[in-house]
């Protein structure tokens, strides 16, 4: 369960994207998160990934009370968190397979495992000849491609997307949703940021609307 209260939030001297919002997604919902540029989604899923604190409020991720949290609670938290960055954040000196084997050598896997779910995902995203170059020789739809399987490898408890279909084709984005729909069954929370809206007509799901620091919430019908 994901539940914010009385959260607010802004960067320094800045206006304030979060103004005492409230939000309860239980374990296991799909919402798209969705607001006019530069409203504060990549922040909010900032603030969800425990990478930003909020000004107040209680924030609350997978069951666990975060604003007192130890670093090594916090730590443990953000190791069941799949990421998708909208500027994708590969590491440039690591190689495609070591971008994407990141999450499961965090969590100290053994290397039969790291080699065997690598392998399955570099085929699942169509870049196994790819596995040993450097993220610079990719393409932006490659990278985001590469951003979406380390996201996913660890088989994440909450899964937070920014705009992750940008760079794909349709192709793409219709395998992307039926990997996430496939995740949302076993159970993963997900949370995907979109300006898209034909996509949200497609794949109906929870939508949150951020706007002028506050979140509607609309059920999908
Ligand atoms: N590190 C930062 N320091 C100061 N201000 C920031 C920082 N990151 C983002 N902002 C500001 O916060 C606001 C919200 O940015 P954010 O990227 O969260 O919006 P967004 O809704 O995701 O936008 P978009 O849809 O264009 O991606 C913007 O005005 C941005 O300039």
């Amino acid at each position: 369960m994901i539940q914010l209260d009385g959260v607010s939030l802004n960067y320094k001297n800045d206006v304030t994207l979060l103004d005492n919002v409230d939000l309860h997604i239980p374990q296991g919902g799909f919402c798209w998160l969705t607001g006019p540029s530069g409203v504060g989604k990549s922040t909010l899923l900032r603030l969800l990934h425990l990478e930003k604190k909020s000004n107040t409020g209680l924030v609350t991720i997978l069951d666990t009370p975060t604003n007192h949290a130890r670093r090594s609670t916090i730590c443990r938290l953000k190791q069941r968190i799949g990421i998708v960055y909208q500027d994708f954040r590969l590491i440039p000196n690591l190689t495609v397979f070591d971008n994407i084997a990141l999450p499961l050598r965090l969590q100290n896997a053994d290397e039969t495992t790291v080699q065997r779910w690598t392998a399955r995902i570099l085929d699942w995203i169509g870049l196994e000849h790819k596995q040993y170059t450097y993220p610079k020789t990719l393409s932006g739809g490659e990278q985001q491609r590469v951003a979406i399987a380390r996201a996913v490898i660890h088989r994440p408890d909450l899964l937070l997307a920014d705009e992750p279909t940008n760079a794909l084709d349709d192709y793409q984005v219709k395998r992307l949703m039926d990997l996430f729909y496939d995740l949302n069954d076993l159970g993963c929370t997900i949370i995907m940021a979109t300006h898209n809206d034909a996509l949200i007509r497609q794949f109906p799901a929870t939508r949150l609307k951020l706007e002028n620091g506050q979140l509607w919430v609309n059920n999908a019908v």
